[in-house]
Formats: structure tokens, sequence, C-alpha cells
């Protein structure tokens, strides 16, 4: 079985470096560059102190037919567009999205006649130069069927590397909305205070806030065991003290954010419940306001 990836940013990287161990793996990148240097140096990955090598063939975007049996597009939610106005008129028939947020579900209905998956990753990874990549945090990778068939998902759970698991859950929905919460309820407080997540719970003003913020996101999304969720985001901001955020670091990076995907998808929902949802609006402001404001420093 032939695994392809999208993209090799710093989840691509990891991806590949483990697929490769099991299956042949072709990596596209956005850039002829990035494809050249990875073909030169291999995929470098570090995990504490040991650092491994593995030859792994990459391509720019340009080459890619979907000729392999799997595809994982592991491109930030913002690139979708232009990769899935391609699926359709590719090969592919196999595909896994492992972007954070629910904004992405409304952009496969675009895809005709393809077995889709969707995956919520639970490891840390962090791309150190065009063919390195840090693996930060140890997790899993929580996968789910969207439509079509899921045997092919099945194969791919059942030959991953032991130390890097696929787990297939039932019900890609609920598998999505628990990453969300976290996301929703973590990265923006986090990108805006410009504090790690541990200060979250740590600061009792701040551990106000996200307690604020969660109430509003679980009335929009009707949860029911509310009290379990709000657990389960204290003990990710314990688990992950020493992280800045995806959605920080990308402000501090002067990039956009994941924000319409996370914030934007809750939002959607509160207009379609007729809701109000007077912080997660404010906090959306706020990120597209910081994003703004990096775009024209970058200038
Ligand atoms: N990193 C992590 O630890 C985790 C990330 N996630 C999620 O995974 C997704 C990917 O994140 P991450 O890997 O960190 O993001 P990165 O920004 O590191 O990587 C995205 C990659 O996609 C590439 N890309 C963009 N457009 C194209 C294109 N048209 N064709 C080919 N490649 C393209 C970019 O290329 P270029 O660099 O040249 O611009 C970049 O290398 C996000 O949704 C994120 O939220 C989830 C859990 C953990
Ligand atoms: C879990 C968390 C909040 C870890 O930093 C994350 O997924 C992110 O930063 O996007």
């Amino acid at each position: 079985m032939k695994v392809g990836i999208i993209g090799a940013g710093s989840l691509g990287l990891l991806f590949a470096a483990y697929l490769s161990r099991a299956f042949e793996t072709i990596i596209y990148t956005r850039t002829p560059a990035q494809a050249e240097q990875i073909n030169q140096n291999g995929i470098v990955l570090k995990k504490g102190d040991t650092v491994t090598s593995t030859n792994v063939q990459a391509l720019p975007i340009s080459y890619w037919k979907g000729t392999e049996t799997v595809t994982v597009v592991a491109v930030k939610q913002y690139h979708l567009q232009t990769i899935i106005e391609n699926v359709n008129s590719s090969a592919a028939p196999n595909l896994l999205f492992i972007q954070n947020g629910m904004g992405h579900l409304k952009l496969l209905e675009a895809i005709k006649e393809k077995n889709i998956a969707v995956g919520s990753v639970e490891h840390g990874a962090l791309r150190e130069n065009a063919y390195t990549v840090y693996h930060n945090g140890e997790g899993i990778t929580n996968a789910a069927s969207y439509k079509g068939t899921a045997d092919w998902l099945q194969f791919l759970a059942a030959k991953v590397p032991n130390d890097f698991p696929i787990v297939i859950r039932e019900n890609y929905f609920d598998m999505l909305l628990k990453k969300l919460i976290v996301n929703a309820a973590i990265n923006p407080l986090t990108a805006i205070l410009r504090v790690k997540n541990g200060d979250l719970i740590e600061n009792p003003y701040y551990l106000q806030a996200l307690n604020n913020l969660f109430e509003e996101i679980s009335d929009v999304l009707r949860l029911g065991d509310k009290e379990a969720y709000l657990q389960h985001i204290h003990y990710v901001c314990q688990s992950t003290a020493e992280n800045r955020s995806s959605m920080l670091k990308d402000l501090e990076a002067g990039r956009i954010t994941e924000v319409d995907a996370i914030l934007g998808f809750l939002l959607d929902e509160a207009e379609k419940l007729h809701k109000q949802a007077a912080q997660i609006q404010a906090l959306y402001s706020l990120i597209k306001g910081k994003e703004q404001e990096g775009r024209s420093e970058k200038f």
C-alpha cells in the first residue's frame, strides 16, 4: 500500500517519518525547493535525545495525482481550498484529513465519490527546518470515517508502527468536537493574553475567564456532561502547561490562525440556533484584528 502526504509542515513531516516505516510513502511539498531538501537529507525526526533519518521521496504538489492508496492531507485548515479543488479530478480513492477545528467539514462536502476520513491528532510536532521535525508530544491519532467506506482506514490503522498508533473512532462528529472544545477554550485566550497553556489554570483571573468562556461554548454546543468537558480542558492546560498554543505561535510568527475553523465554526452554530455568543464573538474579532496587525507589521 502506498501513502501520499500533502503538506510537509510539522505534522506532514511527522506522519511521513513514521508511516514510511510501514508503507511506501511520498510527501508532497508546496515548494520545489523543500522537496529537493527532503530528497537530499531524508526526513530527520527528533524525539528526546534520539535523532533518526529516513529516506522519503518528496515531490512538489504539482506532481500529486492521487495515485497512492491513501492520501493524508496535512495542511492547515486555511490551505485546504486549493487542495480540495484538485481532489475531484484526481485518482485518489481514500483521503484522511487531519486538521484541527471543524470548519473544514463544510469544505469536504464538495468532494464527490471518494472515501473520506477525518482525524484528530494528539501528538505535538514542530518543524525545525525544511526536513527536520521535533516530536515534542507523544500521543495518538484518532480517526473516523466521514463518508464512503472505511476498510482502507482499518487497514492503515492495523499496519502503522506501534509507536505511532491510529485509533478508529465510531463517530467523527463527537471525536472532532472533543478537540474543538479544547482548542476553542485554550487557543484564543492564550493567544490574546500571550501566555502558556498552564497559566490559564494557575492565574485565578485567567481561570475565571476560561471557565466563563467554556460556559458559553457549552451553551452553543448544548453539551450534556459539561463538568467532564471542563475537567478535560483543565487537564489539557495542566498536561501541556509549558506549551504555547498553536494560535499564539501563529500570531507571534505573523501568520494567520485557524480561528475560522474553531471560533468561526462556533459562531455559525450560534447563529443557526439564534443564540448570543458575546465572548466567542469578541475573541474572534480580537484574533482577526491581531492577524491583521501581524500582516501589516510584515510589510
Ligand atoms: N503541529 C501539531 O503539533 C499539530 C497540528 N495539528 C493540526 O494539523 C494541521 C497541520 O498543522 P501543522 O503541520 O502544524 O501546520 P504547518 O503550518 O506546520 O504545515 C502546513 C504545511 O502545509 C503546506 N502547504 C500549504 N499549502 C500547500 C499546498 N497547496 N500543497 C502542499 N503543501 C501545502 C505548508 O507549506 P509551506 O511551509 O511551504 O507554506 C506547510 O508546510 C493543522 O490543522 C493543525 O491545527 C493538530 C494537532 C497537533
Ligand atoms: C492542545 C493544544 C491547546 C496544545 O497546545 C493544541 O492543540 C493547540 O495548541 O492547538
